[in-house]
This record gives C-alpha cells, structure tokens and sequence, in this order.
C-alpha cells in the first residue's frame, strides 16, 4: 500500500474478477445506440419511464442526426441467468458507447484501450461494411475480445444465415457463436450480457501499485468543468488526493471521483480495472489530454501507460461571419467549442474578401459539418465557410519549406515540389458495383492497392487516393454510384509528391483570396473555366464592364465578362413623382447591403456562397 498524503478512508472496490469492460463497435447506423439504450433498461439503470431514445447521446445534434459524436461510458449492474456460470452473482460491465463515422477513429481507438472485449455489431439486413472492417481491425491491434453479435433480425430483410457465415468468416467462429439479436426488441440482449460476463476477461492490474489511470474522454461541462473519463490500470485514485497529468507533470486536486449508471454517481475512490469520471476543476479538456496518464501527486508511478494518437486535423477551412460585426461572438463560440472538442484548432485570419475569420483546421468533413452546425444552431451565427482544403507542404528551390493550410498563401516563387496527403481508403460494396467504383477511384487520381471478396457478390476495394479528392464528395459520389451500397473507409498513410498549381480568380484585375484553390494540374482547366462561368451568372452587371478572370500565376486559363450597365436606377424615371424616385433610391441602398465590395466590384453574398460550397473539379454536389 503506497502511502498517501491525505486521511481519507479506503474506497469500497469492486473485485477486479467481477468487472466487465467492454465496448460496442458497428459500421455507422448498425444500432450501437439502440443496443446501448436496451443494455440500460434491461440491467435496470433506467427504468421505462426515463427511457428516451438514444439515452447516451446526449448532444441535441447528436440525437437529431442520430449520430453518436462523443463516447461514454456507463457503468451496469448484471447477474447472469439462471444456468448460467457464475448465475446470480453480481457483476459490473463498464460500457463504452463509441463513434461510428471514419472521422472519429480516434475516440474509438481511445475507448477501446479502457476495454478487454468488444461487441461487433453488424446489422442482419446489411452485412459487414467499411467501419465494421476498420473497427474490427482497431480491436484486433488493442487485443480485445471479440463478440460477434448480427443486430436487426426482427427486420424481414434480415439475412442472418447469410451473414452469420460471413462475420463468422471474418472473425474466425463457428456461424452459431454469432449472437443473433433484436436492439429495437430487446431479444438475444440479455444471452449477450451473459456472453459478455462468460468471454470477456476480468481486468488485470497491480492492486497495491502507485496509481496509473488512462484518460480515454474529456468533456466539458458548462457547470462542473472538464469532466474526464478514466479507467485505472494499476492502483487506488482516491477523492481529495492530490495527482499528476504524467505528460504535463501538472498537478491537480481531486475534487471529485465516481461512475455513470448513468448519471454522475461520487465514490470515494476507484481502483483496479474501474472505469469511470473524474473532476479536478481544469477548465479546458486540452489539460486534461485523452490518452494521457494520470498517477499521484506523491510516490506516484514513474512509468506512464504507452501509446495514444494525438487528434491531427486534416482538413481546413476558413470561416467568416456572414454579418462583420459578429466576429468576436464567433470568436468567442470557438473558444467554448474548443473546451470541448481537444482535435479543433483555429486562428483569425483575414481575407481582403470576406473580412476578419477564422481558419479552422478539422478531422474530417463531418467533423466541419458538425462544427459548423453548432456554431450556427447554438450559437446563432450566420456563416460563410470556404471550400475546404487539406495541407500543403511546399519546397522551394532555394531550400525553404511553407506548410500552406490556405490556398491564397500557396507561395509564389520557384517551387521545387509539392507534398499532399494520401490515405489508403476501403471501399466495400456489391461486386457489381466494381467498375463504378474503379472509376470514379481513377478520376480522382487513385492507384488500386488490391481487391477481395468476403462472399460471392461482396468485395472490399482497397485503394491510394490522393486526401484533397477524397474530403469534397467522394462519399456523395461514391454512394449516388453505387445507389447506396458502397461504404468507405480511411486513414492517412503519408503523403506524395503531385503535380499541384494555385488556380487564382481575378475581378476586375484584382485577385480575390476567397476564391482561390489548389488544384492538380491536369484539373485546374476545368475548374478555373466552371468557376468564371459561375461567376459571371452571379455577379450582377455593374457601372463598368468587369472582367472575370482564372490565373495560373500570370498566365490567364479563362476568362468571362460581366458587362456595363448604366447605374443610374432614376433615369427610368425622369420627371416622374418624388415618392417613386424615393422608393427606388431607397431599394437601391437596401439591394448594396447585401454586396460586399470587393477592389471596385460588388459581389453579391450568394457568390460566395454559392461558388466556395461546390467542389473543386468540376462535378457538381448532389
Ligand atoms: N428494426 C430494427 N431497427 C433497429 C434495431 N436496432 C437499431 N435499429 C434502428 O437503426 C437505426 C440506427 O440505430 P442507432 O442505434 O442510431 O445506430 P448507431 O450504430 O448507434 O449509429 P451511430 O451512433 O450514428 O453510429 C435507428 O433508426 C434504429 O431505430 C433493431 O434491432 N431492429
């Protein structure tokens, strides 16, 4: 027992043999949400009145979208069934609700190393798809066990002979070990629970060691802080104690320690194989890092628990109020966002279009959606984004090295080469769809890594495509391909040199940064001559004839014109009545609010909305 600073009585453990860790891991939409919420009801930690759909979501955006962005953990009592082994006794199985979309890997990476098992959930009527493979994968790497479980069969399209061959396949079991189950019914939910009590090991870690717990969640709580999510490996943290963030050597109190089931429940303590939150007072989770490793203040371990992924963004994209003057409440919605969301990186950045912004740097697309929709939904703000972009990094001839996250900063100058950001992207889908497919991977400048069939009419197509081709709507595309068979799946594998070129538009000779893109070279043709055209439809004809321009350096790729028109709105009227030439003056002024001036030009608002939200080669979003 490693001494303590503080008088504090021993907290009531649970025997590490009667704990369950364990996570539910399912291709997007497979019923992770709807399981858990059963879980709950049937181990009796919800009773049916509070019962509400999707119980663990709790963002209002999640439950809208019925996506699951942050991931809890919720602890529930169970004794297994009569006949059972180990009938009647009481056990606690930690829960881990987890992320589905490819832009959250990471949160289920961290939750899965809090966990010794996992359940794979596949749906009876689709089969295995793209994440069921990434998750099953990320499993694999952490050693957990794995339960395969087919969910959905109350469905009539349900094929579970079929599937149950095919996840039995991939997991290496027999087709009768897949659990068959109904979240939505609750049938086969408790066999599981029982399952997870038989085959999931007990946590292991030294009792009487220093304390070592691994931060796996952060939140921020508008009331309470950050509250973080820990499983401790080895040791006792104790309530009032003082601890350590390992990675930081910050030192905190402990204000406050306990479990979920569901809500917030204090202890004195939590030790060996536990899984649960606690507070420390810190205001911003990026203090309170995922994947760190908290220990006492005082003889606390020396060695930290290993290997966690920093959140990287991939995707950037500038965000401008629609309206100037909210710039400091956007500012200030960023930095609330942020207590919460440790992979959201920004800086103000000005644009001689759209003004004072910001430049985000994201996961994912989703995860700028997802962004984006808060500031707008819960913060009211109105905005603009710009197409997103992913990073750059340039070499120059003399030697010098730009990281461009912004297309107007693409150096000038003699470029030597040009990196971009790959990943290796799964696809899995009908073979059917194969040719599609290969198609759309080769136009956006894929090379095939290799292809295999999970069954008769199933593959999985593997493919190096280049980051930039896949964050605009490769996934609209892909699934509008393959009528919505397809599934996708990604991950950074590196990077490579590519043939890149800044594409620049210019009015009226002045070039607009707002615009401007990074395109492949054999793309930057049509793009530049899509974007004059649309232009020219947008921008209203002015008092003097406004030529639109696309530029490769100075070299001129298309061009269009915007042509004269007299301005004067009142020389319809001459002679007419005072209040008509009123009215009209007055229209005018209104009609110029919505324009922003760019250089001598008025672009309307729609423009830049309208041009910056399509995609950079040419096929238009859905
Ligand atoms: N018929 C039927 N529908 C189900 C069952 N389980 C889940 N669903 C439905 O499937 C849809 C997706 O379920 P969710 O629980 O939100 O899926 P999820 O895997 O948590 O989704 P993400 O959190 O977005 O990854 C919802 O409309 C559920 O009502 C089931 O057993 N039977």
């Amino acid at each position: 027992m490693p001494a303590t600073s503080t008088n504090v009585p021993e907290p009531s453990r649970t025997d590490p043999d009667l704990l369950r860790n364990f996570c539910i891991i399912a291709h997007i939409d497979h019923g992770k949400s709807t399981l858990a919420d059963r879980m709950l009801q049937i181990t009796g930690v919800v009773d049916q009145r509070q019962m509400r759909a999707q119980y663990l979501d709790r963002m209002d955006i999640e439950r809208e979208r019925g996506i699951t962005i942050k991931s809890q953990a919720v602890r529930l009592p169970w004794s297994p069934s009569e006949g059972e082994e180990r009938s009647g006794t009481p056990h606690i199985l930690n829960m881990i609700d987890t992320p589905g979309h490819v832009d959250f890997t990471y949160e289920v990476s961290r939750s899965l190393a809090a966990c010794e098992g996992c359940v794979l959930l596949v749906d009876a009527a689709q089969g295995i798809e793209a994440q069921t493979l990434a998750n099953l994968y990320l499993a694999m790497e952490n050693d957990l066990t794995i339960i395969p479980v087919l969910n959905k069969i109350d469905l009539p399209a349900a094929q579970p002979e079929k599937f149950a061959a095919e996840l039995a396949n991939l997991v290496g079991c027999e087709p009768e070990d897949v659990l068959r189950v109904s979240a939505k019914t609750g049938v086969g939910v408790p066999e599981l629970l029982n399952k997870v009590v038989r085959e999931v090991p007990a946590p292991v870690g030294v009792k009487d060691a220093p304390a070592r717990a691994m931060i796996f969640d952060s939140v921020y709580d508008a009331y309470r802080g950050v509250v973080t999510y820990v499983k401790v490996v080895d040791g006792t943290l104790r309530k009032r104690e003082r601890i350590r963030m390992m990675s930081t050597g910050a030192a905190h109190e402990l204000l406050e320690i306990g479990t979920n089931s569901p809500e917030m429940t204090a202890a004195d303590g939590l030790s060996v194989g536990e899984v649960g939150y606690l507070i420390t007072g810190v205001k911003d989770v990026r203090q309170s890092k995922v994947g760190d490793t908290i220990t006492q203040l005082n003889n606390g371990a020396t060695e930290a628990l290993g290997g966690y992924k920093d959140p990287k963004p991939m995707v950037f994209s500038g965000l401008y109020p629609l309206d100037g003057s909210d710039y400091p409440e956007l500012r200030e919605a960023l930095d609330k966002l942020q207590l919460n969301d440790a992979a959201l990186v920004y800086e103000p950045e000005t644009s001689a279009a759209l003004g004072f912004g910001f430049r985000v740097g994201f996961l994912g697309l989703l995860h700028l959606e997802v962004v984006r929709e808060r500031l707008e939904r819960e913060f009211g703000l109105e905005l603009i984004a710009t197409a997103p972009n992913v990073v750059y990094q340039v070499d120059m001839e003399d030697g010098a090295q730009h990281e461009v996250t912004n297309p107007s900063e693409f150096p000038t100058g003699k470029i030597d080469k040009v990196h971009e950001p790959v990943v290796r992207a799964t696809v899995l889908a009908p073979s059917e769809f194969i040719g599609a497919i290969m198609e759309l991977c080769q136009t956006r400048r894929g090379t095939l890594l290799g292809m295999d069939y999970l069954s008769e009419d199933r593959v999985e197509i593997r493919y190096t495509l280049p980051l930039a081709e896949v964050v605009f709507d490769f996934f609209d595309q892909l699934k509008s391909k393959t009528r919505g068979y397809a599934s996708l799946d990604y991950e950074p594998t590196g990077e490579q040199i590519a043939d890149l070129v800044k594409v620049d538009i210019l009015l009226h000779g002045d070039k607009v940064d707002a615009f401007s893109a990074i395109c492949h070279k054999d793309k930057a043709y049509a793009y530049g001559v899509r974007l004059v055209g649309k232009l020219r439809e947008l921008i209203p004809r002015q008092g003097f004839e406004v030529p639109i321009q696309a530029a490769i350096g100075s070299r001129v790729i298309a061009r269009e014109t915007v042509r004269a028109i007299r301005k004067d709105v009142l020389a319809k009227c001459y002679g007419g009545d005072i209040s008509r030439k009123r009215k009209l003056l007055e229209k005018q002024k209104e009609g110029k609010k919505r324009m922003k001036m760019v250089g001598s030009v008025e672009v309307p608002q729609e423009a830049f909305i309208a041009v910056l939200s399509s995609d950079s080669d040419g096929d238009k979003k859905k």
